[in-house]
């Protein structure tokens, strides 16, 4: 984006709106009801609220205290915590990139279903061979030098968001106070378990559909005034939140929550269809086909710039910092689709489904969170930054106490499961680390990160006995 317009508060909301909005809210009553009842979701809600406009304002407070880090959410980790957690966090933060985009594939393919029943749930034969056909032509595309233009985002929103407003309408007029109260807090149902347990199995799949507000602040730079860019985070992100619980909460007063739960995703169609018969399918896929566009042109582009800043830094190795002549990082986006078709095809022998693999994408942001809330906590611990205005260090610390918090909190709620298995993506990484540190002619790690990578190891053995073993799934 390096057009010079300046934007006002409006299209600032915009892209905010449209940097959180992809595919996970279209599947959003399927992928809560699986796991809680409304009484759990809505208090799972509040929960979110909270910790994620923290995240959102932590983001925001970073890049005005430390304009000079700005080239992604890794700097916060390497500047706070040395270097191979910085090079972890952007490890982290790049797979859950495109292990996310396995997941929009997968949900692409299962919305085509609706119509072509070869492509089922998205993890077909022929739905595999179909995504693999459109990965290699984005990646075509991509390095002959397609960027995003700015008003092309705006447009992919604006489009986006009115199927989700038209599901509203329509299910509030729909709705069935009866149904949405009929076991409120779940406790007939056997698989769902204590109402504390439906919060935290509920979890990730709320981080799933605000990924992208750590994104949000590099419009900063665009604003036409200041104050603006605050205001543009706020109101982007009570407008993101406001959408999920209203398609969320108001799909429980048109379907049981074991309806929900066996919906096919994206379950905002089914959803629909109960309410006003077939064309409400047509009209979700198509929103959630222009949405999924859009976000799977970004976050390519976005597997490809994080290899090659880091790469720029000496954080990755040199190899992922070279350009071809349309100026595309192309080694790094070639290893980005690289793996992104290896997982198709596992996704295809493990029969994974869209909800296994974004939850896999959600668990590995989880680190580059907490190391980002933790940096901040400790810049207004140290208070370097807030010379003569107490207040405004006593709100950051506030901010960030929230934000560690519930960084905290969620890789909790996220289970044993996928702290191994996180483990297990994050083990590899070590082998670039070692490579960018060979390359500067410095030893590999300190102390203290051998041990940390000691446990790394030791939660990789423990993933890939307990996947052997059967113990663990994707
Ligand atoms: N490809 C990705 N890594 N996407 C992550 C963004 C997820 C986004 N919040 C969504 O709901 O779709």
């Amino acid at each position: 984006m390096q057009s010079t317009h300046k934007l006002k508060i409006g299209a600032l909301s915009a892209l905010v709106v449209g940097s959180m909005v992809g595919g996970g809210i279209f599947s959003l009553p399927q992928n809560m009801a699986v796991s809680a009842s409304a009484g759990a979701i809505l208090i799972g809600w509040g929960i979110t609220g909270v910790g994620m406009l923290a995240l959102a304002f932590l983001f925001q407070s970073l890049a005005i205290r430390k304009p000079e880090l700005d080239g992604g959410i890794y700097v916060y980790a390497k500047a706070g915590f040395g270097d191979y957690m910085g090079f972890s966090s952007a490890w982290g933060y790049w797979i859950s990139a495109w292990l996310g985009n396995v997941s929009y594939f997968v949900l692409l393919f299962s919305t085509l279903g609706f119509f072509f029943p070869v492509f089922g749930d998205g993890n077909t034969l022929a739905a595999i061979i179909g995504s693999s056909v459109l990965l290699w032509g984005v990646h075509f595309l991509v390095l002959q030098g397609i960027r995003e233009a700015a008003f092309i985002n705006l447009i992919t929103t604006i489009a986006k968001i009115v199927p989700l407003i038209l599901f509203i309408i329509i299910t509030a007029v729909a709705f069935q106070a009866d149904i949405f109260t009929q076991d409120f807090w779940g406790d007939t149902s056997l698989e769902l378990g204590s109402v504390a347990d439906q919060v935290r199995n509920m979890m990730l799949v709320t981080v799933w559909v605000f990924i992208g507000i750590e994104g949000a602040s590099i419009y900063s730079a665009r604003a036409e005034r200041r104050r603006d860019v605050g205001r543009a985070t706020v109101v982007g992100f009570l407008g993101v939140l406001l959408l999920l619980v209203l398609v969320n909460v108001l799909s429980m007063g048109v379907m049981t929550q074991a309806e929900l739960a066996g919906l096919s995703n994206p379950s905002m169609a089914g959803v629909l269809e109960r309410a006003v018969g077939r064309w409400g399918v047509v009209l979700i896929s198509i929103g959630l086909i222009i949405s999924l566009t859009g976000a799977l042109l970004s976050w390519t582009l976005l597997c490809a710039e994080i290899l090659y800043v880091s790469a720029r830094d000496h954080t990755m190795p040199a190899l992922l910092r070279k350009e071809n002549r349309k100026q595309v990082p192309a080694n790094a986006l070639w290893l980005s689709n690289g793996l992104i078709q290896i997982f198709l095809i596992i996704t295809l022998f493990n029969e994974a489904t869209y909800l296994n693999l974004f939850y896999l994408a959600t668990a590995m942001i989880l680190l580059p969170y907490f190391w980002s809330a933790a940096y901040a906590l400790m810049l207004s611990l140290r208070g370097e930054t807030y010379e003569g205005k107490p207040y405004e260090r006593q709100r950051d610390m506030f901010i960030a106490l929230v934000a560690t918090l519930y960084a905290i909190w969620l890789i909790y709620a996220g289970g044993a499961q996928y702290v191994l298995l996180s483990a297990l993506l994050y083990a590899p990484g070590a082998l670039l680390f070692a490579k960018a540190k060979r390359e500067q002619g410095v030893a590999v790690f300190t102390y203290i990160e051998k041990l940390i990578f000691l446990g790394v190891l030791l939660g990789a053995a423990m993933a890939i006995y307990g996947l052997y073993a059967g113990l663990l799934t994707l």
